[in-house]
């Protein structure tokens, strides 16, 4: 009920990511390089994700956060500034923060609705857009600062490098994860996300959650033999985590994949603070953003897998009949005839085509020939074993492959699909028959030689008369009408 409520209502909206993003900087203060940076900001992520999402209706809860955020600072850190001083210091360290990446998320929500991009360069461009948005963020906002009188001048030059870094973090590492919580609670804001494959299921079972604490189990160990041994080089066994992520962005869903980053995130800020690590800090932020830039492109595989395998289909399917195509026809011929002899095991061959097709295609047209072929090959296949394959090898010819059959049974097979092809009739009254030629392998057969024994008897049975199945080397022809 209340997600509805949060639809519907623009200031509710407003008010909810308010309230999500002064806690997000709270959480982000466990990692505080000095009270104007923080190594991991995952606020910046929020400011990101929604202005992707929602655009500027959301910019009253990001300047009301910057503005809150400020007055939050000034008090705890004792900076001596007047209401006026700090309200001015609020809004411009707002428009400083949410100015960059505004533009950064509308370049990127252009680029995503230009629906011929892929994955793996939407992910590319994501992570360029993060690194150059969250640079202009950090040259802006720390300037602001100074001018605001927020922060030292002297500062600046030991402070740039861990802001930019905390917010490069913040919106690599934390952005994708709250396009999906947003996306989650207000479906159909940017439409097109619909089109980014995976981000909208939330799918957690036993099995994801099971990765997730392995991973965080593999997090704590090496952030504890970081504060055991004293040792920077130790922090350096955090990178171990890509092995986990890859795991869980190969067989999870992208949302548990960018959840799972977010979680590491987190942990590392937490463990940082909890176990006094900050000495360690950039090495654990170098790290997740590596991580996340990794997995990210995990969110590519589901597209990429589906478009090798619509790929392969185009290319090993015939369109028309849904027969293999002579290319794949040759591939497992050329498979088949290897295993053949190596296990020394028979295959056979039967090459066929419809009887007198030209005249049927010139008689009743070419969609009724179309559909002479659809049901010819529709026949064949229903009669066939799993392990057999059929090929169309062009125009009204096609291929049976026969693993493991002698040349007496491919005759039989031959001879039951011709008695089938009888009894189809098309056009309402036209009676198809077709002509058959089968060969058996031989000792130094390869695909081209087998194919043109059957095809020479395909050719003697269409010679003796048609409607007869024709039996290659013995030279036996059976007329069967
Ligand atoms: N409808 C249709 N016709 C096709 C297709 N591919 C090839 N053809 C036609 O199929 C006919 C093949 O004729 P042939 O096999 O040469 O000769 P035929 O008329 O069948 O005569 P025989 O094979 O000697 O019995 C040609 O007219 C081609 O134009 C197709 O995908 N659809």
């Amino acid at each position: 009920m209340w997600v509805g409520r949060l639809q519907r209502s623009w200031a509710l909206r407003n008010g909810a990511l308010l309230l999500l993003w002064l806690f997000v900087f709270k959480i982000g203060a466990l990692v505080e390089y000095t009270h104007d940076a923080s190594v991991w900001f995952p606020a910046a992520g929020l400011t990101f994700a929604s202005l992707l999402l929602f655009r500027f209706s959301i910019l009253p809860a990001l300047l009301a956060g910057c503005v809150l955020s400020t007055i939050y600072t000034v008090h705890a850190y004792d900076i001596s500034l007047g209401d006026f001083q700090i309200l001015k210091a609020g809004l411009l360290f707002g428009l400083a923060h949410i100015l960059p990446y505004a533009i950064g998320a509308n370049v990127l929500r252009v680029l995503i609705k230009r629906r011929s991009l892929d994955m793996s360069v939407i992910i590319v461009l994501f992570l360029v857009i993060a690194a150059v948005s969250s640079f202009f963020a950090t040259w802006l906002v720390l300037p602001t600062l100074v001018m605001t009188e927020m922060m030292s001048p002297d500062a600046v030059a030991s402070t740039w490098l861990p802001f930019w870094i905390g917010d490069m973090a913040g919106v690599m590492v934390m952005a994708p994860f709250f396009v999906g919580l947003l996306n989650w609670v207000q479906p159909g804001a940017f439409p097109q996300l619909a089109d980014l494959p995976g981000l909208d299921q939330q799918t957690f079972n036993a099995r994801s959650l099971m990765k997730l604490l392995l991973n965080a189990l593999l997090l704590v160990s090496c952030m504890l033999l970081a504060k055991v041994t004293h040792s920077p080089n130790s922090a350096f066994a955090i990178f171990f985590l890509v092995i986990p992520h890859m795991w869980i962005a190969c067989s999870e869903s992208a949302f548990l994949n960018v959840s799972s980053v977010a979680l590491s995130s987190f942990l590392i800020a937490f463990w940082v603070h909890v176990l006094g690590l900050m000495d360690y800090v950039m090495v654990y932020q170098f790290a997740i953003n590596v991580i996340a830039a990794n997995t990210l492109f995990g969110l590519a595989i589901p597209s990429l897998l589906a478009d090798n395998l619509k790929l392969r289909k185009v290319a090993f399917t015939d369109s028309l009949t849904q027969a293999a195509s002579r290319d794949l026809l040759v591939q497992r011929s050329a498979q088949e005839i290897t295993y053949s002899r190596q296990d020394a095991k028979p295959l056979a061959m039967i090459v066929f085509d419809i009887d007198y097709f030209k005249k049927i295609n010139d008689k009743f047209g070419h969609q009724v020939g179309d559909q002479a072929l659809q049901q010819i090959a529709q026949l064949a296949q229903s009669l066939l074993r799993p392990t057999d394959l059929l090929g169309r090898y062009g125009g009204d010819e096609f291929v049976l492959l026969l693993p493991h059959t002698e040349l007496g049974a491919a005759r039989l097979i031959a001879e039951r699909i011709i008695e089938r092809v009888r009894q189809v009739t098309i056009a309402e009254s036209h009676q198809l028959t077709a002509s058959f030629g089968v060969a058996g392998l031989q000792a130094d057969d390869d695909f081209e030689r087998l194919f043109r024994r059957a095809d020479h008897a395909l050719y003697q049975a269409k010679l003796a008369g048609r409607n007869r199945v024709c039996v290659a080397e013995v030279e036996h022809q059976q007329a069967l009408a």
